[in-house]
């Protein structure tokens, strides 16, 4: 008899196809029929992985902006300041470089402790900006996050878990980059789908055969618990 544990869930690369063919609804069954809590875990804007969970019909527990705003489900939270990386981009666009997103951006226009710059962008002199005003500059390998390096998916995951009243410990992640690797080190066990970055290979217990949603299907197979 195997019980069936709490999931912790990256979105891109995790649980899209490749390609840019967006999220694999084979996907959308399993989880909400989940006997387990099921954490969404994204550098996404916050409205994102909420109308994910209200769409696919799950409970909403996510992490957004890579740790910056949290919601347990029954609160939120913000740990971190939009104003510092504003600061950032600010100096960036003087510079003469642009964010990547045209004008409308709705990659930013709800984000509340993070700067998102698309991967076109030079990424250097956006680096040189963020340090020096004390903030990172994470690639994900979908877009640069200017954010503050205190909070991460995994303080927020810790949160959320607390709030729900289950032990990391026995979590199964899966992810496929840097911004993943403080969730593969919270939980019991991580895993990385075959797409996966460098970070996300070294600090995970397994690297999968499968990529993307393939990867993240073949983990629920074999972590689900009896169901009789
Ligand atoms: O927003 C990103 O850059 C990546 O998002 P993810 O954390 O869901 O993979
Ligand atoms: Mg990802």
């Amino acid at each position: 008899m195997t019980v069936t544990p709490p999931l912790v869930l990256d979105v891109d690369g995790t649980l899209t196809r490749p390609e840019g063919k967006g999220i694999d609804p084979r996907l959308f069954d399993p989880l909400r029929e989940w006997d387990a809590p099921v954490v969404v875990a994204t550098g996404k804007a916050f409205p994102y992985p909420v109308a994910l969970c209200h769409f696919v019909g799950l409970s909403e527990l996510v992490v957004a902006e890579n740790g910056g705003v949290v919601y347990t489900g029954d609160d939120v939270f913000f740990t971190a300041d939009r104003a510092a990386a504003q600061a950032v981009v600010e100096e960036y666009r003087d510079a003469g470089y642009d964010l990547g997103w045209g004008t409308e951006d709705t990659v930013n226009r709800w984000r509340e402790t993070e700067i998102a710059v698309a991967l076109e962008s030079p990424v250097e002199p956006l680096r040189e900006i963020a340090a020096s005003r004390g903030l990172e500059v994470v690639d994900t390998g979908y877009a640069y996050h200017v954010k503050d390096a205190n909070p991460n998916k995994g303080t927020g995951v810790e949160r959320i878990a607390d709030h729900v009243g289950f032990d990391p410990e026995t979590a199964v992640a899966v992810g496929d980059s840097v911004n993943d690797v403080s969730t593969f080190e919270l939980v019991g066990r991580s895993f990385a789908v075959a797409n996966a970055d460098e970070s996300a290979r070294v600090a995970a217990d397994e690297v999968l055969e499968e990529s993307h949603a393939d990867g993240t299907l073949s983990v629920l197979e074999r972590v689900r618990g009896d169901t009789g």
